[in-house]
């Protein structure tokens, strides 16, 4: 991973972070450094994720995987870091991998699981279910829903499950009841730092994806951490977020210039948002996606309030399809290009709007959308954010809002005691109805 802070800096853009200021910050991003290697050292809960790369085990994952290695489908079932992990890599290399149709089951929206295990070949069909804590209530109820759905269709869903969870809880036990294969989400290893482990390398193992080139990019990566911002591309983004955020910019846009990257943007938005935001800090995560928000987003990060940085993603080498000549006049301008071409104009031309109008952008870089860039995409941003949680001062292996919620559901289900949450539905006084 290549990264470009060049549009982030007070030279070109207002308001942006001036090399000045970087270079005080460098000071405390050595401590910070320092932190997170002592943190790495010991395994210590979260900073053991950034470890994954040397502790993750392909082989047994594949053994894990091999009586589903050749489904035609997968359906994984899991939410936030259990889901959007697997799911930004798979995505991501749909193009190199073997043709499994790939389904995520992350929310319980009726409606539209019902529409997802539409159609699907259930006797060729993978399950794969993901749960760290193995009692989040969605992914649970899915899990429930899938199985019931194979068992009327006359299926073994028990020959075909691949269960990913902690030591102990209740879907350790339901694995251990049907005897299913079934993996260790690592210790220490927050469910949005897990993407490296198990958790997100079952399904790019079923899919046939390579899971060495995976985790050798992610080494790469960690190989390059130092007590520098300056020689260390993953805390030059952390830094940068975090310096430009004190002064007022509030607002990341995650924008690949890739389609394949759209799910990524998702998985960037769960981690910068649930690591960083404590104690009133933070920064807000926004996805969006080149081309496409060029022609909605744009206008509000050019001409809006002066709080947006921009993060673009751009693959050096995509595949390429030539535009095909008219003979309409207006039309003649694209009849020599290429569709990469066009996207790269666009991409330079985005970039430059947002330099001229002084708004800070910052250039991530990949030489191509494949296992090994992609593997050090997911690392880099996984040791900005902790980077950066060091530089806010916040822990940000915890989540302790999003619980209030879990908790909450629980007790609005019947299934425990949650006083709060009542009291917030009985503040509901105002409707205003048609
Ligand atoms: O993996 P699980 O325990 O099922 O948790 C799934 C998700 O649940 C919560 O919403 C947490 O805030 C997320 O960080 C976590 O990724």
């Amino acid at each position: 991973m290549h990264v470009d802070i060049g549009n982030a800096l007070a030279s070109v853009a207002s308001p942006g972070v001036s090399r000045d200021s970087l270079e005080r910050l460098d000071e405390r991003v050595a401590n910070a450094h320092e932190r997170i290697e002592a943190g790495r050292a010991d395994d210590e809960h979260g900073y053991a994720a950034l470890n994954l790369p040397e502790r993750a085990d392909p082989d047994e994952i594949r053994s894990a995987v091999d009586p589903v290695a050749d489904a035609e489908a997968l359906i994984t079932i899991g939410i936030g870091g259990s889901a959007l992990g697997a799911a930004t890599i798979v995505d991501a290399l749909e193009n190199e991998g073997d043709g499994t149709e790939t389904v995520f089951l992350d929310n319980v929206d009726p409606e539209w699981v019902s529409r997802r295990l539409e159609g699907l070949p259930l006797a060729e069909t993978a399950i794969n279910v993901v749960s760290r804590s193995g009692t989040t209530a969605e992914t649970l109820a899915n899990f429930l829903v899938v199985r019931e759905a194979f068992e009327s269709a006359g299926v073994d869903w028990t020959e075909r499950t691949i269960v990913t969870t902690g030591e102990a809880g209740p879907l350790r036990d339901l694995a251990d009841r049907h005897d299913l294969p079934s993996l260790r989400v690592p210790d220490g290893v927050p469910g949005r730092f897990s993407a490296l482990s198990a958790v997100g390398l079952v399904a790019a193992a079923v899919c046939g994806h390579d899971l060495e080139a995976l985790l050798a990019g992610a080494q790469a990566e960690a190989d390059s951490l130092s007590g520098s911002l300056f020689e260390c591309p993953a805390y030059a983004y952390g830094a940068t977020a975090y310096a430009l955020d004190q002064r007022g910019v509030g607002t990341n846009a995650m924008m690949p210039y890739a389609e394949s990257l759209e799910t990524y943007a998702e998985w960037f938005a769960q981690l910068w948002a649930e690591s960083l935001g404590k104690d009133e800090l933070g920064q807000t995560p926004v996805r969006a996606l080149g081309v496409t928000d060029q022609h909605s987003q744009l206008q509000l990060y050019r001409a809006g309030p002066r709080e947006t940085l921009v993060t673009f993603v751009r693959s050096r080498e995509t595949e390429d399809r030539p535009i095909p000549e008219t003979d309409v006049d207006d039309l003649s301008y694209l009849g020599d290009a290429t569709l990469g071409e066009l996207l790269e104009a666009e991409f330079a031309a985005t970039e430059a709007s947002l330099a001229a109008a002084g708004r800070p952008n910052i250039r991530l870089e990949l030489e191509r959308v494949d296992e090994y860039e992609l593997g050090g995409l997911l690392y880099g941003m996984e040791a900005a954010c902790v980077l950066a949680g060091e530089l806010y001062e916040v822990n940000a292996f915890n989540q302790p809002a999003v619980e209030w919620a879990k908790k909450a559901t629980r007790g609005l289900l019947g299934g425990g005691e949650f006083a709060e949450a009542e009291a917030v539905a009985e503040k509901t006084e105002l409707r205003v109805e048609r």
